[in-house]
């Protein structure tokens, strides 16, 4: 079946400018924060992605399946799918720009059916940036690194200052998260 797919990124941009300090290839991230819903391990129902640095401006991130992530009986809802994305495009951003962004748009093509104790390989690539606009799209491959694309996201993600989340975010646990990622470089800028 064919779809019509918009143009990609939506505007002109520029390639985006890859920190010098960013993790190399083949780094394993970890959470970015231990309570966090797409990553964290301190969250029992979550999504508990992991991700790798890949080679060219790319992460590899892996999603497993279970019954708590279902829609239909034995398949992946497509909302937590969506997250897992999010997370993983995240990621994409977070670790190779090092500054705080946030999604702005997330838009996500289902391909094929998700099954429980399926393993989703996501692929996020860096697009471009236009001021505070990072653009970045990811591929996730059903049941391994060169299984069929189940899914396609784009995103927007917007940099933004350290005040969008002092302002809106819990206080405390932004402190027990600076706190922590003292030991972890490669979430510093
Ligand atoms: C190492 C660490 C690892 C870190 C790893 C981290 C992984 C975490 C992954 C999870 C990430 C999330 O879920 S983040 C949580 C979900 N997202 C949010 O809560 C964001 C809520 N939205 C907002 O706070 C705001 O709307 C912002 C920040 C997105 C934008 O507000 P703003 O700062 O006032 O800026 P604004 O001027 O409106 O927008 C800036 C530019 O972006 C454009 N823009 C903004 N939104 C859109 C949009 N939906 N569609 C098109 N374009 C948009 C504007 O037109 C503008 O373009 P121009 O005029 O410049 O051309």
């Amino acid at each position: 079946m064919s779809r019509n797919v918009p143009d990609w990124p939506p505007v002109d941009v520029e390639p985006v400018p890859v920190h010098p300090k960013a993790p190399q290839a083949g780094t394993k991230l970890g959470p970015h924060y231990s309570e966090c819903f797409g990553c964290g391990d301190e969250v029992p129902t979550g999504l508990r992605l992991q991700s790798t640095m890949g080679d060219e401006h790319t992460v590899h991130s892996q999603f497993t399946v279970t019954a708590a992530h279902q829609g239909a009986p034995g398949l992946a809802h497509g909302g937590l799918l969506a997250a897992a994305f999010d997370e993983a495009l995240g990621a994409t951003v977070g670790y190779q720009l090092r500054k705080p962004a946030v999604t702005g748009r997330l838009e996500t093509d289902f391909l094929r059916p998700v099954p429980v104790g399926s393993t989703l390989f996501i692929v996020g690539k860096l697009d471009g940036m236009a001021g505070r606009k990072v653009y970045v799209s990811a591929n996730g491959h059903l049941d391994a690194e060169d299984g069929p694309i189940a899914l396609r996201a784009r995103a927007l993600f917007v940099i933004v200052a350290v005040e969008h989340f002092t302002t809106h975010g819990d206080k405390d646990a932004i402190a027990k998260l600076s706190a922590s990622s003292q030991k972890r470089p490669d979430l510093n800028p």
